[in-house]
């Protein structure tokens, strides 16, 4: 495992995420330092992790090797700009901002950069997440290689050729853990409204959809729908509820929702 000092600016979910990740994926947790303006998360995150904490980003930054931007990225600009006079030569960059361009980086730092672009996912915390990552032209293999190293200890990783996929990564990946939680959501208040008790209708909704995502890790030679049709009994339950779903148009909602997704992040890009 690399001896490379990372440090987060900005302590919100997907910092904690990553984390997590690294720190449950064996990176050492004194070689990793977070900041944050309020003091909550901080403590949170040092007591859980035992890693360093810190409200001065300049400073946290000054120190590290490899300096991951987590905050919004409405405040990108204004964070990076407090950071334009440390010597970022030396020192890797990672994003996990959504719709800001790489090429955005040096023109908020003021000098050249080596910045990684990635979109990451919550389920990082757990080491299932998934991460897609961009690395423009100036970027080393060995750079490549520490930028992998990281995000790996949270679970998958995709490397896009185009700058442009990050955006639908983000519709397929970094935005869709909320598309499933939403139908679990969905289905345990129907649950609850039926009577059940809560704990067993959230029991029976997590392990429904926990193995359907196992089955299809575990059998990559069967398509989504050939397991779905496993399920499906003619003229039985499955059936009225996914004639159910077709018929309110659920695959053209689902569409809709990832190109609106899509539209947002590349709508952002315009932006910044
Ligand atoms: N959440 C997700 O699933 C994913 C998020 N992302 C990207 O990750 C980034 C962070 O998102 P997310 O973690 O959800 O957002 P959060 O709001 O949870 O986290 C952002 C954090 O930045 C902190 N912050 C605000 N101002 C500063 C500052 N000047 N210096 C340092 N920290 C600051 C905030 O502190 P405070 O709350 O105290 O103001 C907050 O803790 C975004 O750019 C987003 O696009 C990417 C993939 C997935
Ligand atoms: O909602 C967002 O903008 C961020 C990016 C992907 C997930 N959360």
């Amino acid at each position: 495992m690399t001896s490379r000092k990372i440090c987060f600016i900005g302590s919100g979910n997907m910092a904690r995420s990553i984390i997590s990740g690294l720190v449950n994926g064996g990176y050492p947790a004194n070689l990793i330092e977070s900041t944050n303006p309020s003091a909550g998360k901080l403590t949170a995150l040092q007591s859980e992790f035992g890693i360093s904490v810190s409200h001065d980003n300049h400073q946290a930054a000054q120190n590290a090797d490899v300096i991951v931007l987590a905050v919004k990225p409405q405040l990108m600009q204004a964070v990076c700009e407090h950071l334009q006079n440390i010597d970022v030569s030396s020192k890797l960059i990672i994003t996990i901002a959504a719709g800001i361009p790489a090429k955005r980086y040096s023109d908020y730092l003021n000098q050249p950069i080596n910045l990684i672009r990635t979109m990451p996912n919550t389920p990082t915390q757990i080491g299932v997440g998934v991460t897609g990552v961009f690395a423009p032209a100036n970027i080393t293999e060995p750079q490549k290689q520490l930028c992998q190293t990281i995000m790996a200890t949270g679970g998958d990783v995709v490397w896009v050729e185009k700058e442009s996929d990050l955006n639908n990564v983000i519709a397929l990946a970094g935005s869709s853990p909320a598309y499933f939680f939403m139908f679990m959501e969905s289905m345990i208040q129907v649950g609850e409204e039926l009577g059940m008790p809560a704990e067993s209708v959230r029991l029976m909704v997590q392990q429904a959809a926990l193995g359907a995502a196992e089955m299809v890790k575990q059998n990559p030679q069967l398509s989504a729908a050939e397991l779905r049709q496993n399920v499906t009994s003619k003229g039985g339950t499955t059936a009225e509820a996914i004639a159910t779903f077709e018929k309110g148009g659920l695959r053209d909602l689902i569409e809709s929702s990832m190109k609106n997704c899509i539209k947002k992040a590349e709508d952002m890009e315009k932006l910044f």
